[in-house]
């Protein structure tokens, strides 16, 4: 049964879904970092929230770990790249705190406009400065939304009802999206210089870290608001600290900090500035969401397979998962044999579906190709980081489909392209379950693959079973199944032998020394 840790506060619907599902789990909060690694090696997940840090030294000694669920949005928290590397999933939840993050940041525009959080520390000290706080209205004045995606356009949206102006500055928001919406998408220095309140909604990206800067603020208008309740990091905190000051900015609400926990900052104490501690997420609501699904997406992989809102996997929905698991095998054997009888560098990989399987979702596929294909070259490959070493390397991939069935009702080819030659290598499902090769180069074969083969390519000569045959058998290698392929008498041939134990070097050089063998490799599977 899988295991999965639970290091953060997560609602306890989580440890229910869980349960449910057939996965162990274990809620052990607040862990130091040497805690969590002195116990991650035992579990197979790691549900999180953003107080855990994922770190490179926290994957390095998680030897089980298959997949890191992100509670939220923002895996900040997560080495993703390590975690690629190390053949993790990482999945958040990307919808189920959007509402409640961007009714965060409408109600900080409303504190904001009518200076609340002041105005109830004054009447809580029984003052009443009824003439201390004169607000502004929020009717006809500028949102400026630096970010529309689902957060975004949410706070756009309760802008538009609220009868403010939007302008969106986001380069990948569409015009039509924008006009559905009801902004006006514009560039960042016309944001600036229109807006009455800011609000930002982008994640933390070397293109969006520092956006607001001293430069950035000097062209805001005078008098102006910023909210975020994206990430800090996204301000910088001195120059927002500056522009208060001067009075150039009228206020700030800060949910988020550069550093945090923020416990100590030099924003602190300024009534101008509003701030919660990272609350944007904070409602029964959106909690109650984002632990049903992560613990949802979680045992759905790990008890089935299905990957669903992952960062470094393509997805694979739960219906797709059954489906897909015996082409896994095949996928694998096939980018393996590929893999193994390819001897120089590789510039491309083309894997052909045909039939049945082109219905499917072959991403996945692709990827467990390429893992079994870079497997017998590079340490440890698994199929989240195989397309990426594919990338680093200038591996070209494509994928091709086609439909209809040709000799097989279903069939995976896959097509390596070398330094110096092209490598072919075919298969289909038996029986809807059961790989078969049946092809290799252009030879037709039909043969399964076991843990130790023999692969030759020989003249279809007389003879040569015979030789092959005792030449195995007075080295003591039981020979298993035997299977041959030519593409007509007296032509190309090829022999895939399997045998129940390891091809030693010696034995293979003999068997490379008889008449008629062209080219003899001893391949390795998975048992
Ligand atoms: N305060 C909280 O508790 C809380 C809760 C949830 C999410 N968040 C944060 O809110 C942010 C937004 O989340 P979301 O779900 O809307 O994400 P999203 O991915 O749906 O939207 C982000 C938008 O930013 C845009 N963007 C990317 N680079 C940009 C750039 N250089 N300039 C302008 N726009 C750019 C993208 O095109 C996208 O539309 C994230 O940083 C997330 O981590 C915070
Ligand atoms: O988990 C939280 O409280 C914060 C979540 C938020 O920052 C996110 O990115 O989803």
């Amino acid at each position: 049964m899988p295991k999965v840790l639970i290091s953060d506060s997560l609602s306890p619907r989580a440890v229910e879904i869980f349960k449910e599902r057939g996965v162990e789990v274990d809620v052990i909060t607040g862990l130091k970092p040497d805690e969590l690694k002195a116990i991650i090696g035992k579990y197979d997940g790691l549900a999180i929230r953003s107080s855990t840090k994922v770190t490179k030294e926290v994957l390095a000694v998680a030897t089980n770990l298959k997949v890191v669920g992100r509670a939220g949005i923002g895996v900040d928290n997560v080495d993703v790249p390590a975690a690629t590397a190390s053949g993790v999933v990482v999945m958040n939840t990307p919808f189920g705190n959007s509402i409640t993050t961007a009714e965060h940041a409408i109600a900080m525009m409303f504190a904001l406009a009518r200076e609340i959080p002041a105005a109830n520390t004054s009447t809580h000290a029984g003052k009443w400065e009824k003439n201390r706080f004169m607000g502004v209205e929020l009717y006809g004045k500028t949102l400026g939304v630096i970010g529309c995606g689902n957060i975004g356009s949410i706070v756009a949206d309760r802008a538009v009802g609220l009868k403010m102006r939007v302008v969106a500055f986001d380069p990948f928001l569409s015009a039509e999206r924008a006009q559905d919406l009801g902004v006006e998408k514009v560039e960042l220095d016309e944001l600036l210089r229109r807006a009455d309140f800011i609000t930002l909604h982008t994640p933390l990206t070397d293109a969006t870290r520092n956006v607001l800067d001293a430069k950035a603020l000097a062209k805001t208008k005078p008098g102006v608001r910023i909210i975020n309740c994206a990430r800090g990091g996204l301000i910088v905190e001195a120059d927002l600290k500056a522009a208060l000051d001067s009075g150039h900015v009228a206020g700030a609400a800060l949910d988020v900090f550069a550093e945090e926990p923020a416990k100590e900052s030099i924003l602190f104490g300024n009534e101008k500035i509003i701030c919660t501690p990272h609350l944007g997420a904070s409602t029964t609501e959106a909690q109650e969401n984002v632990a049903l699904q992560v613990a949802e997406q979680m045992s759905d992989f790990l008890v089935t397979g299905a990957v669903v809102n992952a960062l470094n996997m393509p997805s694979v929905s739960a219906e797709d998962a059954p489906k897909l698991k015996p082409y896994m095998k095949l996928a694998e054997q096939l980018g393996g044999f590929a893999g193994q009888i390819t001897e120089t560098g590789l510039k491309s990989v083309t894997v052909e579906y045909e039939g049945q399987v082109a219905d499917l979702n072959t991403r996945p596929l692709t990827a467990i190709v390429l893992m079994g294909l870079l497997s017998p070259l590079l340490a440890s490959v698994n199929m989240v980081n195989a397309p990426v070493i594919a990338r680093e390397r200038d591996i070209k991939v494509a994928e091709t489909k086609r439909d209809d069935a040709a000799d097989y009702q279903t069939l995976i080819r896959v097509v390596v392209q070398t330094e110096r030659a092209t490598r072919t290598v075919a298969g289909t499902l038996f029986g809807g379950e059961k790989p078969r090769i049946v092809q290799i180069e252009e030879v037709p074969v039909e043969a399964e693959l076991s843990e130790h083969m023999l692969f030759i390519r020989n003249e279809d000569k007389p003879g040569f079973i015979g030789k092959l045959g005792t030449t195995l058998g007075d080295a003591g290698v039981n020979i298993a199944t035997f299977h041959l392929g030519r593409t007509e008498a007296g032509a190309n041939a090829i022999a895939l032998v399997s045998v129940d134990q390891e091809v030693a070097d010696g034995l293979l050089e003999r068997i490379q020394g008889l008449p008629s063998v062209v080219r003899a490799k001893a391949l390795r599977f998975q048992a």
